[in-house]
């Protein structure tokens, strides 16, 4: 199909929120103009991205042999699967789904199912049975399959994504197994106990008992797991860990071990450093950390189009590796972390099952705790689980609990307890304001009042150099990042009319006088890594402007803020308002969730209880019944061969 046709049907589409629940007739009016045109449109329908619907068409066009109109609507939905993140396509699974999807636009929807297995047979080229030599079969070079076809599992994979299982599920078995073990000197426990009891007398640092199981469980095993709802101090707790498993070493060996924090974003190795500034005052201690916490991207050496530069031929010098918001690492990146692990290394994965999972492929800590926390586990003992929550309390709390149990009607009858009340006078004890979303002019001027930056006072304007004056008006530059932390708006999704690049296209135009201009004020977000300046994708700064432009001031813990000329700053945009995926990690006063009609398929609990929990004070949630009652009936979902590979081990 015409590549600008395409382009303003799939905009019309999502700027009117529609590509779930197409009316009837809607497809009939896209009339194809030639031949050929009516799966790209039809499939456009599905809300199916382009990239997708091109790669099916490809597919079917090089390796197809048969039924060749079925193949493209099951080579389009394994994609689209495949895109949510599942590492394999299990045919039990798909039964309900697949119909349902492609029934909206798909006359024979019905039938794909049934006729699954002809399809399958039909097209040796691109499906092959795994079970007749896997791993003859998957080495062999310049082999056209794409797909395989486990029969014995009942379920399909991306061969891609195969591979990266096994690799992983191998790399497992070594750290979790028999030879993962590590006798703990007594030494080491004694130590633990000495530093435990005289930081304890110190009160330097937030220290609990949870700290010391922390330290022991880290003490005796390759692999451990922190994990813990949100802001139950999972990052905050690295600190004191850290500072015993430290001294103990220090007192029974003279080397300090190496230590290598990391995380899946710049801005939440950012938040470690942050969390680690006590820590890091120690002279001594400081010496176990040759590098400051990074992306684990950084950490593997991996450049785009480039092979990492550490990996099982040339590992990495870390004796302890711990990555945080561990959920959101995908299996490409842990298995790469995994095989560059020396021999010896132990690593602690830090994180939150519920939270959101990586973008890219697979839910591993979900997998892994699913096995690990059963009491008779034989790594029961390699999981630390912390419960009490330090950021919200009340509504917030209360009503996170129920979205993440999936009680639809409990949660509505809680909203409805609030619906339209004003915002309560006990703030401290945590609000939620429930209302259905309004009209997009509404939304936008009641959105505007929250964010008053032009009313605050800046005497900038005046300095030619603010890469050297700024000091002198640091308490002007505050109130700016004050008020960007106190308010947040969060949506599912970029896209439609209620998405974040329409809700901050609409604020640029109420407070800044132009959809696409920059202005003094504006809160700007950084999106891609740029590691000359030391900024990370996520990170937040606000638009400034002195006498010779504008300026993106961004926070920093030494300097108090660093700034540099707007025009040079190219990857990115306003952010009034945050998917919830980028807002994971971060916390906020008051936040305003939307759960815009239309966003059905990436609505989960999880996202809801995500954003929910950003709010230390407030929440203000805008949805309707039936949005919020299908976000609670589903789980992310992320099938794999990994709980049955653990359930066996
Ligand atoms: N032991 C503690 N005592 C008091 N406050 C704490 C304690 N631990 C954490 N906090 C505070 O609670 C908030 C959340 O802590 P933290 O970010 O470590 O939680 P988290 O579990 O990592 O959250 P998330 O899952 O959202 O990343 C922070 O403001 C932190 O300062």
């Amino acid at each position: 199909m015409n590549r600008s046709r395409s382009k303003a049907v799939q905009r019309f589409l999502e700027l009117k929120s529609i590509r779930e629940n197409p009316p009837s007739g809607l497809i009939r009016r896209l009339k194809p103009r030639k031949e050929g045109e009516r799966f790209p449109l039809a499939a456009i329908l599905t809300g199916s991205e382009p990239l997708w619907i091109q790669s099916a068409e490809h597919m079917v066009s090089r390796y197809a042999d048969s039924r060749k109109e079925e193949l493209r609507w099951l080579l389009l939905y394994f994609l689209e699967l495949s895109s949510q993140g599942h590492i394999l396509i299990s045919s039990e699974d798909i039964r309900d789904d697949l119909p349902l999807w492609a029934g909206k636009c798909y006359a024979r929807a019905d039938q794909l199912y049934d006729n699954l297995s002809l399809i399958v047979e039909e097209n040796p080229r691109l499906f092959s049975a795994l079970q007749e030599g896997e791993s003859r079969g998957m080495s062999e070079p310049g082999e056209r399959r794409p797909l395989l076809y486990a029969s014995d599992f009942s379920c399909f994979y991306l061969l891609k994504k195969r591979r990266f299982e096994q690799q992983f599920l191998e790399l497992l078995g070594n750290i979790s197994g028999e030879e993962g073990k590590i006798d703990v000197s007594p030494d080491l426990i004694s130590g633990l106990h000495r530093a435990y009891e005289s930081l304890c007398d110190s009160g330097d640092i937030p220290i609990s008992e949870d700290t010391l199981k922390a330290a022991l469980m880290v003490g005796g095993s390759r692999l451990s797991i922190i994990t813990g709802g949100p802001g139950t101090g999972k990052t905050t707790i690295l600190a004191g860990l850290l500072r015993l498993f430290l001294e103990a070493s220090q007192d029974s060996s003279s080397k300090l071990p190496e230590v290598r924090l990391c995380a899946p974003t710049g801005r939440a190795a950012k938040r470690m450093m942050e969390s680690m500034e006590n820590l890091l005052q120690n002279p001594v201690l400081q010496s176990a950390f040759s590098h400051p916490a990074e992306t684990i991207h950084k950490v593997l050496g991996l450049r785009p189009g480039s092979p990492a530069l550490y990996d099982e031929k040339r590992t990495l010098k870390a004796d302890l590796i711990i990555v945080d918001e561990a959920s959101m690492v995908d299996l490409n990146l842990m298995t790469g972390l995994f095989r560059a692990m020396k021999s010896s290394a132990r690593i602690v994965l830090v994180g939150d099952r519920d939270q959101l999972p990586s973008v890219e492929s697979g839910a591993l800590l979900s997998d892994l705790l699913f096995e690990m926390e059963k009491p008779n586990h034989r790594l029961s003992g390699r999981v630390l689980s912390l419960s009490k929550v330090h950021r919200n309390s009340g509504a917030i709390l209360e009503s996170s609990r129920l979205v993440i149990q999936g009680d639809g009607p409990e949660f509505l009858n809680f909203l409805k307890q609030h619906e339209g009340l004003p915002v309560s006078a006990s703030e401290n004890s945590g609000w939620l304001r429930y209302g259905d979303l309004p009209s997009f002019k509404d939304l936008l001027s009641e959105l505007a009042s929250e964010f008053k930056a032009s009313s605050l006072k800046f005497g900038g304007a005046g300095f030619r150099r603010p890469s050297r004056e700024w000091k002198g008006i640091i308490h002007e530059i505050d109130p700016y990042f004050k008020l960007y932390r106190d308010h947040i708006i969060l949506s599912p999704t970029r896209k439609g009319l209620f998405g974040t690049a329409s809700l901050n296209r609409g604020l640029n135009d109420v407070l800044g006088g132009n959809p696409d201009g920059d202005y003094h004020g504006q809160p700007v977000m950084v999106t891609r890594n740029d590691y000359e300046r030391s900024l990370f994708n996520g990170d937040r700064g606000v638009v400034l402007r002195f006498s010779d432009g504008l300026y993106a001031f961004f926070e920093d813990p030494e300097a108090g803020y660093r700034c540099f000329p707007l025009l040079l700053l190219e990857d990115r945009e306003t952010s009034y308002a945050l998917t919830i995926h980028k807002s994971q990690g971060s916390e906020y006063n008051k936040v305003h969730i939307l759960m815009p009609d239309g966003s059905e398929r990436l609505i989960s609990r999880e996202i809801l209880y995500t954003g929910i929990t950003r709010a230390r004070l407030g929440v203000t949630l805008y949805g309707s019944e039936e949005v919020l009652l299908l976000c609670l009936s589903r789980g992310v979902r992320r099938l794999s061969g990994i709980r049955t590979f653990m359930q066996s081990s």
